[in-house]
């Protein structure tokens, strides 16, 4: 073995040879690119676009340094193909020779799929472990049938390299998602390769990989279909900002960054939703008669009279006034809503007809038939119901141009614009909801259906910020009032440039972070490549750039229809969210990941069908992922009554090791309850050492656990927005949705379990959260399903 340790380093010294030579040369490029004057826009614009690309490449030379090749396969054909990160070829030898080939790559693919069994092509199967550039360790699997007795015992369970993926799962935690790429198992291979065309729902109970896939699937996306994805871009929809952050380094250490990654409280440009409200509140807001209620809200704002309307206008220095009737007005709204064109968009069309009638009653005023050549047009224009017939038509005195020139300065009259204003408001998004919000009187007339208590529960005064649940509100009312228009042309662009920048300016000045300590300080390519890029003028240089990725696009566009969406955790989303996701994917080409078992939102979906079949029938395919690589088999076991109380036809995932390490439970009085929880992390962070102790409570008692915890042991980290690179994270189960730690210790299983109609969900999804251990400390008896 150890000759073969130094046959594939030198393998891998090449490599890594090759990988510094491309950096070098890009780098130098940039220094070069950097340095040209141009002093045309177009030049600048040219350069910019050029030093973008080249750090873009930069960026994924750095990225897959770690592990940059993991995996050999030797065809039966004698053929030997190393399996990495991205592919290197040799370009020198001129017949462009694959040195590595990307994970993705169809040539690749037996490495992930081959068994005894059904060994694909493939003689041998080698894993090669990595510390920096330096072989560790290699893991063989022989998968010819004539010798697959010498390792069957490996293959057995089906695992492939079963020995690379037991020490990744049983590595510590960092607080940051790993890739899964050396490891990937054949059922997730399938998922991550799916086509990209429809709905694909992939079902997996806790542990399962479903995350993992879902940002794999991204990668092998985004490599397969590039030209397609780069331009409309891909989504990936998070439950919140904890998670995005513990799933953010996964796509960047694949070398992919043109993701844009975000929860459904960011897809409102201009609004950052992060105000908290009940769970029932936000409930309300998710459910789909919200769109008859924004309807009914946005109806109401356009006004029916009573009475006519004075309207004062000055002309030629006279004061002079008009009288609006009720029925005009009625006409007018009647003939804008007819076009069903969007609130904001028939405003013009209803403030063009009263204008016209105002216009005929100003000539009438000044002594002439005004009907003539309105009522003419209104009559040739086919509203013949409203001027039965053409007597009805006059002489006109004035001439065309003289009724014109009224028409004109009546369509700038201050007054007929208030009143206009009053009877058809132009709104935004935020204006229409924050006053339906702000007025009980203004529920109830658009929220009927919903009850006294239940509008009561919506009422908020305007100030205070927006919730998570308001933002598929707000994006509904936008398409009421604006339709597919972005919200404000000016507004995206701004947004964008203001994206943009600070991406740039973050990201660009990380790179040469990155290969600055990888090479010589002194080099002076990278001196002029730094010097050019100092973080005093990146962003401003940025302003100038026309090149900003379809991602960084998107982000500001309320209206982008993007190429892929992926969503995790996709059982929590409410209906309306929904709404707002399909809205985003007309193509419906998506990925949803998540588990119906653990469905905590309490406008979160029973079933995937019930999702789906509003927006694509039947027509979506159902993946399922059924071993669990996170929690250990004696974890599971407890975690699997709990299941069966949830829904007695589910079966856990299996597990895929043992640890031999059995959960633990114990019953201690009230006021002994917070030193006992500071002596147990004490003992976890000791038995786990540099890995991470998550401490799971009911949501009541977040703040005063974290706060004593915290005063106890340093470096503990409490509640939502947290980062868990923190040794000890105090959260509730909400927010440990899709995390992990490598020892968790469970508060009061009974309150979380009465704490919410989705209480059993609460308590699977808590008893899920470990790698290793789980210790359960109550006050309370321990409830019936929780069986240690
Ligand atoms: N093929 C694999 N090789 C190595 N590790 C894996 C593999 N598949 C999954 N894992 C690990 O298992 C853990 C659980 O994965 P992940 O979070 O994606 O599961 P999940 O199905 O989304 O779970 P949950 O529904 O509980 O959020 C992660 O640490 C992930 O890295």
């Amino acid at each position: 073995m150890s000759n073969d340790v130094e046959l594939e380093q030198e393998h891998l010294d090449l490599l890594y040879g090759h990988l510094d030579d491309l950096r070098e040369r890009a780098t130098a490029r940039l220094g070069q690119t950097r340095k040209e004057r141009g002093s045309t826009h177009q030049a600048m614009s040219e350069r910019d676009s050029m030093s973008a690309m080249l750090i873009d490449q930069i960026e994924r030379y750095n990225a897959v340094e770690h592990g940059l090749c993991f995996g050999r396969i030797d065809g039966l054909d004698g053929v030997v193909r190393y399996i990495g990160r991205i592919g290197l070829f040799d370009e020198k030898s001129g017949d462009h020779v694959p040195l590595l080939t990307d994970w993705r790559a169809p040539a690749a693919r037996p490495f992930y799929l081959a068994t005894a069994a059904s060994p694909e092509g493939v003689r041998r199967r080698r894993h090669i472990r990595t510390r920096g550039r330096k072989v560790t360790d290699l893991d063989d699997e022989v998968l010819d049938l004539d010798i697959a007795n010498v390792t069957a015992g490996r293959t057995l369970s089906g695992l492939a390299g079963e020995a690379t993926l037991l020490a990744a799962v049983n590595a510590r935690r960092t607080g940051r998602m790993s890739d899964i790429v050396e490891t990937i198992q054949a059922e997730q291979d399938v998922v991550i390769r799916t086509d990209l065309s429809g709905a694909l729902v992939v079902q997996g109970g806790p542990g399962t990989g479903k995350t993992a896939v879902a940002l794999h699937r991204a990668a092998y996306l985004l490599y397969t279909f590039r030209e397609i994805l780069e331009t409309r871009a891909v989504l990936i929809v998070g439950p919140n900002d904890t998670f995005l952050r513990y799933i953010s380094q996964v796509l960047p250490s694949l070398a992919e960054t043109g993701v844009l990654l975000c929860t459904v409280g960011d897809l409102f440009p201009g609004v950052t939703a992060r105000r908290e409200e009940p769970a029932a509140v936000a409930e309300i807001k998710g459910r789909k008669i919200m769109v008859d209620v924004l309807r009914k809200a946005l109806d109401d704002r356009q006004r029916q009279p009573t009475k006519r309307i004075p309207i004062e206008i000055d002309r030629q220095g006279n004061r002079e006034t008009l009288y609006l009737e009720p029925g005009e007005a009625k006409r007018a709204r009647n003939l804008a809503r007819a076009t069903k064109k969007p609130h904001n968009v028939a405003r013009p069309i209803f403030e063009k007809e009263i204008v016209a009638v105002l216009t005929g009653k100003l000539t009438e005023k000044l002594g002439d038939d005004p009907f003539a050549d309105i009522t003419r047009a209104a009559f040739e224009s086919g509203r013949k119901d409203e001027y039965a017939n053409t007597e009805d038509i006059g002489d006109n005195v004035l001439d065309q141009a003289d009724v014109e020139e009224i028409r004109k300065s009546l369509a700038k009259e201050p007054e007929v614009l208030a009143v206009c204003d009053w009877l058809w408001p132009v709104l935004t998004a935020q204006q229409l909801v924050a006053a339906l919000y702000a007025s009980p009187d203004r529920l109830e007339s658009a929220a009927p259906q919903l009850t006294a208590g239940e509008r009561a529960a919506l009422r908020r005064e305007p100030r205070g910020g927006w919730t998570p649940a308001d933002v598929p509100l707000l994006d509904e009312a936008a398409e009421l009032l604006d339709g597919d228009k972005p919200v404000s042309d000016e507004f995206v662009i701004e947004e964008r440039e203001r994206l943009a920048r600070r991406e740039y300016a973050e990201g660009a000045l990380e790179i040469l972070k990155g290969s600055r300590s990888l090479d010589d300080e002194e080099d002076p390519e990278y001196l002029s490549a730094t010097d050019l890029l100092d973080a005093a003028d990146l962003g401003e240089r940025q302003r100038t750039i026309s090149f900003v990725t379809a991602a960084q696009r998107a982000a500001a566009d309320r209206s982008w229809a993007f190429g892929h969406v992926i969503v995790d955790e996709a059982q929590e989303l409410s209906p309306m969210a929904w709404r707002l996701l399909m809205r985003r994917c007309p193509s419906r080409s998506m990925t949803l990941v998540g588990d119906v078992a653990q469905t905590g939102d309490l406008s979160g979906a029973p079933s995937w069908d019930s999702i789906l079949s509003p927006y694509v029938a039947d027509r979506w395919r159902l993946a399922e992922l059924t071993v669990n690589y996170r929690t250990p088999s004696e974890i599971m076991a407890v975690a699997g009554h709990v299941l069966a109380t949830i829904d007695p036809t589910m079966s856990p995932p299996r597990s895929v090791r043992d640890t031999g390490v059995p959960p633990w439970a114990e019953r201690v009085d009230a006021d002994k309850l917070v030193d006992r929880l500071v002596d147990a992390i004490r003992a976890e962070t000791a038995v786990v050492g540099d890995g991470r102790v998550g401490v799971l409570v009911p949501a009541e008692r977040v703040a005063t656990l974290g706060a004593a915890v915290a005063s106890a042991i340093e470096g503990t980290a409490v509640g939502a927005g947290v980062d868990l690179v923190s040794p000890v994270v105090v959260l509730t189960v909400k927010q440990a949705k899709g995390l992990e730690f490598d020892s968790v210790l469970l508060v009061e299983p009974a309150e979380i379990l009465d704490g919410s109609p989705r209480g059993a969900s609460d308590l699977y999804v808590a008893l899920t959260r470990a790698t290793q251990r789980l210790g359960i400390l109550h006050t309370a008896p321990l409830p019936e399903a929780v069986k240690i």
